[in-house]
């Protein structure tokens, strides 16, 4: 076991064995203020200022053993929730986890939300109510024994014989409580479908918000703010509405706990009629039945008080484990890669697939030589992209083999993912930013006619924002020419450069990646001279057919 885990089971044993000590100290108090209550009125006053000072003492320690409590539970609740956080962040960035979640056939919504918000919820409720829960049994192990004792038996008469009922005291506020918290069962149920359906709804508007975060030029270009006030009303009136229930089924919840927490001493005194009768209860003994009474009920009715929150904790639970599942499914792998330690990109027999399992487009065995470059053509919507996302292991819809050199290969897609901070960063990524000096950098960048950022390389600023499409496609060209991979798949990376910016790039591509095969997915026909051969998939080519040998290039 891990030395993180060991510090965390011990700190959780620590707090345990304080929640032990302190339902011990309660006890104590019950003891102590029967015998001072008893010597009070019996206007015993230099015993009873002569029983101060121990009370102050085990007050000392009873708050000294409280606040420790609290103040472990929060560094184990916090070292538990980075702890979590840290395995799911694991979890979500290994096997392309973070992109089955978006595009495989289950999708769990808003990852972000629940690595964030559900694993911190989960860890201060689960410790809340867990700690609560062993506090709850061991108050009610310890003073039910004490309302057994101190309670006695009831004697009633019955046709002439007498029945004894052994702690009739402890049985009639295990009953009374008992059909209290049945009531409020019953009042609190529908609370607990209300809440659910507020974090659902809560969720949606927090999603509705997010979404005009990143997409807001382009809604900014529609003028869609009356579209998105009406999407974002909808959801605020989802909220509203259910507001009103849980109001309600709260009032409703409240009400008869309070009126039950209210009358509860009356049955105390119910109970305790046979003994005042008897002569048998000093105000010493009535206050120690009297605290002991609360304890077990307010511990018998732990698991009722907390109702709705072990509902919350348990639909927190639902939606990480289905979270989890959902990571760990694998994505369906019809299609197989083959890491090969050669320049060639070897395909035999590729069905692509719709998830559904409609066919895309059938590549039969095509074998493309290292160094070689090859156009991928077709309609829109043929399966090109698919074509790349197979390669890339992101697509395992149909069937068939691929061998490359995969460890070598680097994909550019159309919007190449710019991570905030200084450009080098940008330039540099998914490598860290000092992999590659300043001149290599400054080359990169001039030969895809970025030459203009080289003095701003460790500036610090949201790049994504201040490059424009175009130069964000040139950037991720110059990432290829520091990187040097053997094998460059691009699809449509150069598709918002202008003809003159585009020839610059390919010439800086072929130029600085001399020998490494390259594969572009393209529709501009300008591209084509820069390729030796061109495979077209689509309706029209059921198989994929070799268009042109001629070297152009
Ligand atoms: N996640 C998905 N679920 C279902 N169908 C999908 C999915 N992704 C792609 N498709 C379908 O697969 C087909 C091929 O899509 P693909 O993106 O590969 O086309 P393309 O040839 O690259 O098109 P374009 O030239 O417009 O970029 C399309 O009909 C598309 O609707």
């Amino acid at each position: 076991m891990s030395e993180e885990k060991w510090q965390g089971l011990t700190l959780l044993a620590g707090i345990v064995a304080l929640s032990f000590l302190s339902v011990q100290t309660a006890v104590w108090f019950g003891k102590w203020d029967q015998r001072f209550f008893d010597a009070f009125f019996a206007f015993k006053v230099a015993e009873c200022i002569g029983m101060l000072p121990v009370y102050v003492a085990v007050i000392f320690v009873s708050v000294g053993i409280h606040v420790t409590q609290t103040y472990m539970t929060q560094i184990l609740s916090m070292r538990w929730r980075l702890w979590n956080t840290r395995v799911y962040l694991r979890q979500y960035l290994s096997h392309e986890a973070y992109y089955r979640l978006e595009h495989g056939l289950e999708k769990a919504d808003n990852p972000d939300q629940r690595i964030a918000d559900d694993l911190s919820q989960m860890t201060i409720w689960a410790l809340r109510l867990g700690l609560d829960a062993i506090q709850a049994v061991t108050t009610l192990l310890s003073f039910s024994v004490v309302l057994w004792e101190i309670g006695g038996a009831l004697t009633i008469p019955f046709r002439g014989h007498d029945i004894h009922v052994p702690g009739y005291l402890f049985l009639g506020t295990v009953a009374a409580t008992l059909l209290a918290s049945l009531i409020l069962e019953k009042f609190g149920a529908p609370l607990v479908d209300a809440d659910y359906r507020q974090q659902h709804f809560d969720a949606d508007l927090r999603a509705g918000l997010l979404d005009i975060r990143r997409n807001s030029e382009q809604i900014a270009f529609y003028g869609g703010e009356d579209a998105e006030n009406a999407r974002l009303s909808t959801y605020l009136s989802h909220i509203a509405t259910n507001w009103r229930s849980v109001v309600t089924y709260t009032w409703r919840a409240n009400f008869v706990s309070g009126f039950f927490n209210g009358t509860a001493t009356i049955i105390l005194w119910l109970l305790l009629m046979p003994k005042l009768m008897a002569h048998a209860l000093t105000f010493g003994l009535y206050s120690r039945i009297n605290a002991a009474f609360m304890q077990v009920r307010r511990s018998l009715q732990w698991f009722i008080d907390n109702y709705t929150d072990l509902a919350t904790l348990r639909s927190i639970l639902q939606r990480l484990s289905e979270f989890e599942r959902i990571m760990a499914h694998p994505f369906q792998k019809g299609i197989t890669r083959h890491q090969v330690d050669t320049r060639d990109v070897e395909i035999r027999d590729l069905v692509l697939n719709r998830p559904d399992g409609t066919p895309i487009a059938s590549i039969a065995s095509l074998v493309i030589r290292g160094g070689e470059r090859w156009m991928i053509v077709g309609p829109s919507g043929a399966g090109k992209s698919t074509l790349l996302r197979a390669m890339a292991g992101l697509w395992g819809h149909g069937s068939g083999d691929l061998f490359f050199d995969i460890r070598h290969a680097m994909f550019l897609p159309q919007r190449s993912y710019m991570p905030a901070g200084t450009l080098r960063q940008a330039l540099s990524y998914p490598l860290a930013p000092g992999c590659h000096d300043g001149p290599a950098c400054g080359t990169a960048l001039t030969a895809v006619n970025l030459g203009p950022y080289v003095a701003r390389l460790d500036e610090d600023a949201d790049w994504p924002a201040i490059l424009s499409p175009g130069e964000q496609q040139r950037l991720a060209a110059a990432r290829a020419l520091l990187l040097r991979p053997r094998i460059l798949f691009l699809d449509e990376a150069t598709s918002a450069l202008d003809d003159e910016n585009e020839r610059l790039v390919y010439d800086a591509l072929t130029t600085h990646l001399a020998g490494a095969t390259i594969i572009s997915v393209a529709h501009h026909a300008a591209l084509r001279r820069y390729h030796q051969c061109a495979l077209a998939i689509g309706p029209g080519y059921p198989r994929a057919e070799r268009i042109t040998t001629a070297r152009e290039a």
